[in-house]
Formats: structure tokens, C-alpha cells, sequence
């Protein structure tokens, strides 16, 4: 089994009373493109957030490969290695997608760079490289906030691949987007994240998604993970029909 990236331990969070987190333990390993579902308000995004420094568990520890990251703040973890896509601060809507990814290469590298300084030459070649493993070459010069919802949705994972993470957490890939290109933007999606060998993890709310594509899923309820994985047989577990897929 390959070792995991992240690691969750033991993780309790409340809110007004309410377990948002009820001793969530959890591996994402590498390599893994591994789906969280959930019904409204079980807990999904409140894992997300104390992975990513957002939120402190009240007790429990978050790892990194072999480094607790419990409670750094967000972008010190970011630094580490854990990109989320959807959450990108750098993208202007009002610039090409091609500087938007040169931009979001430069912060990697430290680098503050302003629009009217931005050395493009540095950034250029591995930029539409990112673009060409997204099939996203085509709008390089589009102004990224005219961009429809799907390829939106591609650009920004796009710039939280710039970062060179280690693992990437993607909020609901295809919400907002038309169910026939759904699948396009999936396999676009795929076709990138394999050829990078990338570890990630998504929340998902579409079940015909999750059986398609993940290659393990993490059930959620009320705080707490009760079902994990092979999608196909976890999405017939009675107990989660009855209290997730039919309910989301
Ligand atoms: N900052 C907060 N303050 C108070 N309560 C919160 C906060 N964040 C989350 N909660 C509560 O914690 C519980 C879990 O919420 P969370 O957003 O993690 O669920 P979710 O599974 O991501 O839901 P959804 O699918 O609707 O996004 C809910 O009861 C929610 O109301």
C-alpha cells in the first residue's frame, strides 16, 4: 500500500455544542484520487478547513508526510504542499489565464511579483505547459474572468497546480457545471492530475462522479467517517443510501 501524504488523527472539533469533527481518522496516500461525500453540513469542509490551517481542532493532529501541521496557520502550510484549488487568491479576473499562471509560478518561487513586473520570460514555457496538460492552451490569451464555469473550474485548479503541491483538496470540481460537460471537464481533470502522479482529495455531492472516478471514497456523517472504500461497493452499503445518497 502506498504511504499516505496526509494524515488525520483523532480529530474533535464543536461548534455551539454540535461535533463537526467526532474522531475523524483518515488517510489520503499518494497517488490516491480519493473522494469525500457527505450529506449538508456532516463535516466535509470542516476537515478540509483544519487541514488547511482555517480551523484548530480542539484535540487531534494532522500530519504531512511525516510532519505535524495541526493548528500552523495557512499559509504556512500552503508552503508545505497542500494547494486548494477554488480558494486562490491570485486570480485576476481582469488578466489572461496565461498570466494568471505565470503569476501564481512566480508566488511558488517567493516571488512578489506585480502585473507591470512580472518577468514573463522566466515563467512562460512552464506556464503553457501547465495549460497543455489541461487542454486549456486554446485560452491562454482569454481574459480569465470571460471564461465559461467548466474551464473557470479547470484554470484554477491550473494555478493550484502551479504551486507544486504535494496534495491538492478541490471543493466540488463540478458544481455550477452543465451536466454534459461534467465529464469533459473530469476527464480533463484526470488526464492532468495522472500525469503528474498527484495525490487528491474531493468533496463531491455527484454520485455518478465518485463511482467514475474515484479510486476510494470517505462517507461522512454527523462528524464522523462511517463508510471507506471501493466507491461501487461503499455506494451500496444500505447505511449509506439511507443516510447520505439519498439524501444529498
Ligand atoms: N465556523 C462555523 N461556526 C459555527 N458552526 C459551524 C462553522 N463551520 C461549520 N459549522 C457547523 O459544523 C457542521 C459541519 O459543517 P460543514 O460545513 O463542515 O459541513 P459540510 O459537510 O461541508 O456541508 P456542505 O455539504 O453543506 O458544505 C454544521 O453543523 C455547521 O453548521
Amino acid at each position: 500500500m502506498n504511504k499516505p501524504v496526509l494524515r488525520a488523527e483523532g480529530l474533535e472539533l464543536s461548534f455551539s455544542g454540535v461535533k463537526a469533527a467526532d474522531n475523524v481518522n483518515l488517510e489520503v496516500r499518494e497517488g490516491e484520487f480519493l473522494a469525500i461525500i457527505g450529506s449538508n453540513g456532516s463535516g466535509k469542509t470542516t476537515f478540509l478547513n483544519m487541514c488547511t490551517g482555517y480551523l484548530r481542532p480542539e484535540s487531534g493532529k494532522v500530519y504531512l508526510g511525516d510532519a505535524a501541521i495541526t493548528g500552523m496557520a495557512p499559509r504556512r502550510i500552503a508552503r508545505r504542499g497542500i494547494a486548494r484549488a477554488f480558494q486562490i487568491p491570485q486570480l485576476f479576473t481582469d488578466q489572461t489565464l496565461l498570466t494568471n499562471v505565470m503569476l501564481a509560478i512566480a508566488s511558488r518561487r517567493g516571488i512578489f511579483q506585480g502585473l507591470r513586473r512580472l518577468d514573463r520570460t522566466a515563467y512562460i514555457d512552464e506556464a503553457h505547459e501547465l495549460l497543455a496538460l489541461f487542454s486549456l492552451e486554446d485560452h491562454a490569451e482569454t481574459i480569465a474572468g470571460t471564461l465559461p464555469e467548466g474551464l473557470r473550474k479547470l484554470a484554477d485548479i491550473t494555478l493550484a497546480l502551479a504551486l507544486n503541491p504535494r496534495l491538492l483538496l478541490l471543493d466540488e470540481p463540478t458544481s455550477g457545471v452543465s451536466a454534459l460537460e461534467r465529464f469533459t471537464l473530469m476527464e480533463k481533470l484526470m488526464a492532468a492530475l495522472k500525469a503528474r502522479q498527484m495525490t487528491a482529495l474531493f468533496v463531491e455531492h455527484d454520485m455518478e462522479i465518485v463511482t467514475r472516478y474515484a479510486d476510494r471514497v470517505v462517507v461522512w456523517d454527523a462528524g464522523r467517517i462511517i463508510a471507506e472504500g471501493d466507491p461501487k461497493q461503499v455506494l451500496r452499503d444500505p447505511q449509506v443510501i439511507e443516510r447520505v445518497v439519498g439524501a444529498v
